[in-house]
């Protein structure tokens, strides 16, 4: 009899990554094995031994590897991309983009070389165009490259909701479509409190006000910090994504997804509602949209594009 634990690879040991990891182990989804630059080796060596330790206080089993060598994620079930620069006050996110698609493509290479069956989450921003550099590099079909921003997204939008009607954030459901920039589209009307339309509960200027909060909502972050970007919401997303797919939930999640024809888009990725599980993407799911969203996603969509049409 043998029995094999599931492995999780997570590439990038920094904020973003390592807390996956803690939420990950918490989750006791697998064994976790995180890769950082040769450079970093010690630092992550001890991050992750660090993290492996507090499982005797924590109760914890899953095993946790720091490494620079990626030959330590062969037989990755899944492999959450999170290496890149993170932005600084005043950049956007698409100012990433030259610096982290050479990061990128390497990484890429190595899970095509040592993990090439797994399931890629990406993260690195600006991640509606590394999820596309990611996707093109492995050459993975498109249901196994996955991006993170949709949940993110949803969750402070769904935040700011609840602030605003003094509930529970638990309580408050909504879809953030689109690229993961200032041009996102958080879909109000499909957005409830408790089961009620938020439309009928929050007047109109108040929704405006919190629609673009939560499209401004990691520059905020990104400004209070001074320094790197969020990583404790964003590691949250990722683990629940990890979790959505090594336990073949079918949930219904926002993700960053290839398109062809969805949307009436072909050869981007976006975000997009998707029904995630074993597979990866098992499906988009698409909404009617009013002309006025339809013209928002095109806003969008076209902003991504014109980044994947220029890449270096
Ligand atoms: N999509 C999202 O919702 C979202 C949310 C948060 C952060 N991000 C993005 O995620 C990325 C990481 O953010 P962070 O806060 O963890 O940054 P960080 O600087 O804390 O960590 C990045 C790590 O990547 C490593 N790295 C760099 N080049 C590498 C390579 N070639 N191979 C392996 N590792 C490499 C660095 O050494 C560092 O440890 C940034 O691009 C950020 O913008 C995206
Ligand atoms: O804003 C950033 O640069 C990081 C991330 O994409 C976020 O939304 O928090």
């Amino acid at each position: 009899m043998s029995f094999r634990r599931n492995k999780i690879a997570i590439i990038g040991a920094g904020h973003t990554g390592m807390t996956t990891a803690l939420y990950l182990a918490q989750k006791k989804l697998g064994d976790i094995v995180v890769v950082d630059i040769p450079s970093a080796e010690g630092p992550t060596k001890g991050k992750a031994l660090d993290l492996f330790q507090s499982h005797s206080i924590e109760g914890l089993n899953s095993q946790i590897t720091g490494t620079a060598d990626y030959r330590e994620i062969e037989q990755a079930d899944l492999v959450i991309v999170t290496a890149g620069l993170p932005r600084k006050p005043g950049m956007s996110r698409d100012d990433l983009v030259t610096m982290n698609v050479s990061i990128m493509q390497e990484v890429a290479q190595n899970i095509k070389t040592y993990a090439p069956t797994s399931i890629i989450i990406v993260l690195s921003n600006p991640v509606d165009v590394m999820t596309y550099v990611c996707l093109k590099e492995t050459g993975f079909p498109k249901h196994r490259v996955i991006g993170q921003s949709g949940i993110l997204d949803s969750a402070r939008f769904n935040t700011f909701v609840a602030e605003e009607l003094g509930i529970a954030i638990e309580d408050v459901s909504s879809f953030v479509l689109g690229g993961h920039g200032d041009e996102m589209v958080p879909l109000v009307r499909y957005s409830y409190v408790g089961g009620i339309p938020i439309e009928k509960v929050i007047p109109q200027s108040r929704l405006d006000a919190i629609v673009e909060r939560t499209r401004k909502g990691g520059g905020e972050i990104v400004s209070l910090l001074g320094t790197g970007s969020a990583y404790y919401a964003p590691a949250a997303a990722l683990a629940k994504m990890a979790e959505i797919i090594i336990l073949d939930q079918k949930r219904i999640v926002p993700s960053v997804a290839y398109l062809e024809g969805a949307y009436g888009y072909t050869g981007i990725c976006l975000g997009v509602p998707t029904v995630l599980g074993g597979q990866g993407i098992e499906n988009i799911i698409e909404l009617d949209l009013t002309s006025d969203e339809q013209e928002a996603l095109h806003d969008s969509a076209n902003a991504v594009r014109t980044l994947i049409e220029n890449l270096p």
